[in-house]
């Protein structure tokens, strides 16, 4: 399979950190560290929505794009607290994260309501970055396979090959997550290419060579370049790391090299 074929994306998911100010410098700082990342790979900053608009001012004219955490299915109504696809767009933002495994874990996410976000998401334009990833303890029982086919499935019901060229998969194994845990390059490129295998197996090989896979959990500077050398890791969904921009740059310039 040609990596060449994708486009790689590195994304930091800033969690619920930095305020305004605070954005505005960490993005002010990144900047310039990633403009030679421009033309060769995707770089963006997903950040709480009260970060939105400041993050699309002071990226405004950068390489770097900008991405929501989360998005609602429903385009209005009365669904205090919620956030839509349209009030995204409407902002300048591309991308958004869906499924992350903290929203499946403290905020009562299904794998229907991933799929209902995802169909919503591409619907409006924006490019959902789809979240998928077993739990330690369905790794230990040796179901990772089935925990993660059944997730592509559900989570991309409906979604049609035209539509799955702007989709992002993220694969997070959960207990990597915050944790300095790290898959080992080998475990993340096993899941990562049977992602892909699911992808051929739902639409065609030449569709899923074109998907970019990212990997997810405890990504760092010392441990990106090995990740990302893998054949089918595409990028990388940063957390902690992508809050310090010498740590997220370093990241990006792995991916660039790469
Ligand atoms: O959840 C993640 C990105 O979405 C990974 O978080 P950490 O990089 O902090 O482990």
């Amino acid at each position: 399979m040609n990596k060449s074929l994708r486009k790689a994306i590195i994304a930091g998911n800033w969690k619920m950190n930095k305020t305004r100010p605070e954005a505005k410098e960490l993005l002010e700082a990144i900047k310039p560290l990633v403009a030679n990342a421009e033309g060769k790979i995707e770089v963006i900053a997903c950040v709480p929505f009260t970060n939105l608009e400041t993050a699309i001012n002071t990226t405004a004219g950068s390489n770097v794009k900008v991405g929501a955490e989360n998005v609602h299915f429903e385009k209005s109504g009365a669904f205090t607290g919620e956030i839509s696809a349209d009030m995204l767009t409407e902002l300048g933002v591309e991308y958004v994260v869906i499924g992350h495994s903290e929203r499946r874990q403290y905020f009562g996410e299904t794998d229907e309501t991933v799929n209902k976000r995802t169909l919503a998401a591409l619907e409006a334009g924006l490019k959902p970055i789809v979240c998928v990833g077993e739990l330690k303890w369905e790794r230990q029982c040796n179901i990772t396979e089935e925990v993660i086919a059944r997730q592509i499935k559900l989570d991309l019901w409906d979604v049609t090959a035209e539509q799955v060229k702007n989709v992002v998969i993220a694969y997070e194994p959960v207990w990597a997550i915050g944790t300095g845990l790290t898959a080992t390059p080998d475990q993340a490129q096993e899941v990562c290419a049977f992602i892909r295998a699911q992808l051929a197996k739902k639409y065609d090989q030449a569709t899923a060579d074109a998907v970019t896979i990212q990997y997810g959990g405890s990504m760092n500077a010392g441990n990106a370049a090995e990740l990302l050398a893998q054949p089918d890791i595409d990028g990388g969904l940063i957390g902690g790391a992508s809050l310090k921009a010498a740590d997220f740059n370093t990241i990006v310039q792995a991916a660039v090299n790469g």
